[in-house]
C-alpha cells in the first residue's frame, strides 16, 4: 500500500514522458532539440557482464535518427572524456578529435590501482574490475551477497593508499574516479558552451539518463531552466529530472516518437 501510494507520488512528480508526450513537443516548437543520453540501463538494457552491454538493433536506428550534427559527441568516464567528430583534414576519418580530457593527469595512477584492485578482487567469484580509462568500476552483480561487504572492504583498504582518488557507488557497482571538480553536469555544460547551445533560445536540451551520476547533469537543466532531464527507471526516486521513462525500450519509443513528430512538422503542408 505505501508502495503504491510512493510509486503515484512519484509518478505525479516525474511523469511519463511518453505519457506527456504533447507537453514535451510543445515546448519544442520553434527549437532544436539536442539529446544528451547515458548508455548502460537507457540506451543498452543492465546485463550482468558489462561486455555484453549492446544496444539492440531497432535502438541504434533511433539514436541514428538523431544524429544530425557533424557526428555524433561522446563524453565517457563521468564526463571526464570528451570527444568530439573529427576535423577536416586534420584527423583520418574514424578518429574522434578529443575536445577536453580534465583527469589526464591521474592517468598512470588508475593504471596503477586498476592493476592492484585486479591482483585483490580476483579471489572473489563474480567480481569485475573494469577500466573505463578515467573511472575504474568494480562490479559486483554477480557476486553473492554475503561477500558483498568483504569487496567493498578490499576496495577501500587499496584506496586508502589514493586519497586523490574517491569512491562512489552506482547500479551494483563501485566506482573510483579522481577527486576532481568534473561531473556529468559540467560535462554537459561543457559541451552546450562548445556547441555554442548554451544561451540559445531556439535549443532545447533533453538529457536521459538511468542513475545517480545523471542526476548532476537533470540538475544543470533543471537550474539553468533551459530543456529537461529525464529519468529513466522503473522505482520511485528522488530526481531533478522533470520526466520518466520505465526502460531503454521506453527510451526507443519515445526517441521514435520524436523523430517521427519532428519529420511531420517538416512535412510541407499544401
Ligand atoms: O554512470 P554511468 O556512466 O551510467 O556508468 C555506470 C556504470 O555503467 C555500467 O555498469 C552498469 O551496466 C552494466 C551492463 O549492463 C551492469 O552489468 C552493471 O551492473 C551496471 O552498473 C558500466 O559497465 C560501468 O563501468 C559504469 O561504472
Amino acid at each position: 500500500m505505501l508502495l503504491l501510494h510512493l510509486k503515484l507520488k512519484s509518478n505525479a512528480r516525474h511523469p511519463s514522458a511518453l505519457g506527456k508526450f504533447e507537453e514535451i513537443v510543445n515546448a519544442s516548437k520553434g527549437k532544436k532539440i539536442v539529446m544528451f543520453l547515458d548508455y548502460d540501463g537507457t540506451l543498452a538494457p543492465i546485463v550482468a557482464d558489462p561486455d555484453q552491454a549492446f544496444m539492440t538493433n531497432e535502438m541504434r536506428e533511433a539514436v541514428f535518427s538523431f544524429v544530425k550534427l557533424a557526428g555524433l559527441y561522446y563524453a565517457g568516464s563521468h564526463g571526464m572524456d570528451i570527444e568530439g567528430p573529427p576535423k577536416k583534414r586534420k584527423f583520418k576519418k574514424g578518429n574522434q578529435a578529443v575536445l577536453f580530457q580534465p583527469a589526464s593527469e591521474f592517468l598512470p595512477m588508475i593504471d596503477e590501482v586498476y592493476k592492484t584492485l585486479l591482483e585483490k578482487t580476483k579471489s572473489i567469484p563474480g567480481a569485475i574490475v573494469e577500466n573505463n580509462k578515467f573511472c575504474l568500476s568494480v562490479h559486483f552483480r554477480c557476486v553473492d551477497e554475503k561477500r558483498w561487504a568483504a569487496l567493498a572492504e578490499q576496495v577501500r583498504l587499496v584506496l586508502n593508499q589514493y586519497p586523490k582518488l574517491k569512491l562512489t557507488q552506482g547500479r551494483k557497482v563501485l566506482e573510483i574516479r579522481p577527486t576532481i571538480k568534473w561531473d556529468k553536469g559540467r560535462a554537459l555544460e561543457f559541451l552546450l558552451e562548445s556547441l555554442g547551445f548554451a544561451n540559445s533560445k531556439h535549443v532545447l536540451p533533453v538529457y536521459i539518463g538511468d542513475d545517480r551520476t545523471d542526476e548532476d547533469a537533470f540538475k544543470v537543466l533543471r537550474n539553468r531552466g533551459q530543456g529537461f532531464g529525464i529519468l529513466v527507471s522503473k522505482a520511485p526516486k528522488e530526481t531533478n529530472a522533470s520526466y520518466s521513462l520505465q526502460e531503454p525500450s521506453e527510451v526507443k519509443e519515445f526517441l521514435r516518437r520524436l523523430v517521427e513528430w519532428k519529420r511531420l512538422c517538416l512535412r510541407p503542408h499544401y
